[in-house]
């Protein structure tokens, strides 16, 4: 039989670990995983993966994965983009609703852009996908997952609102009449931005990338 491929995808936070081996696994595709502190630089979504994937790379001396999301507003030429977490952050779900409130334009994007590379120095490869949809009040339950909610009501105040930036946004990111988080998420694997971007890499793989 031959051996599975293996990522060792850098992130840490734990729900896009989840989605990532939701999809990839079912496709013979071992994803094993390290939290590091990655530097998120100022630039175009493949410029913040690209540098996140090549630091990643120095620090594990091997092969690695990375991600970077993005939330596009087209009404603000992409904002927030990259800087989507620091939003949510700042000014949740309400807020992400308020900056367009001026506009009539609610279409957003949401993008993931893997990086992925064979060892320190070596050249970063970028898979990108994209998911057209628009942003709404939120529906659905607005946590990205279930346990890190009801750590939630355990931590103090402080822990808690560091934790609010992993609740995501997809409560108020609806793509075809429901928000990402009224789907189930095999539904949402399939059509989101992550399931587009994965489906590249494992084009990619599969015709021998990682060889
Ligand atoms: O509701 C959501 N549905 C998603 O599908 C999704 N994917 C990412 N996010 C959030 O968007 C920001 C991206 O920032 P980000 O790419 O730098 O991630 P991160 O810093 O959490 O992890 P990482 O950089 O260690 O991989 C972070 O606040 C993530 O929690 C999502 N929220
Ligand atoms: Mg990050």
């Amino acid at each position: 039989m031959a051996t599975p491929h293996k990522v060792n995808f850098i992130t840490g936070n734990a729900n896009k670990l989840s989605e990532v081996r939701a999809i990839l696994e079912p496709t013979g595709i071992v994803v094993s995983n390290q939290a590091l502190d990655l530097p998120e630089i100022q630039g175009s979504l493949e410029d913040v993966t690209r540098e996140k994937c090549r630091v990643a790379a120095d620090l594990v001396k091997g092969p690695v994965l990375v991600e970077d999301t993005c939330l596009c507003f087209n009404a603000l030429n992409g904002l927030p983009g990259p800087y989507i977490k620091w939003f949510m952050k700042s000014i949740g779900h309400v807020g992400l609703n308020n900056l367009l409130a001026a506009y009539d334009d609610k279409s957003a994007q949401a993008v993931a852009t893997f990086g992925f590379c064979k060892g320190p120095g070596q050249e970063v490869l970028l898979f990108q996908g994209r998911t057209d949809g628009k942003v709404v009040q939120a529906r659905g339950p607005t946590h990205f997952d279930l346990k890190l909610r009801r750590l939630l009501f355990r931590v103090i105040y402080d822990e808690a609102f560091e934790l609010i930036i992993h609740l995501g946004w997809d409560a108020v990111f609806e793509y075809e009449g429901e928000t990402y988080a009224e789907m189930d998420k095999g539904k949402k694997n399939k059509i989101s931005h992550r399931g587009k971007a994965l489906d590249e890499l494992r084009r990619w793989i599969e015709n021998g990338g990682m060889n």
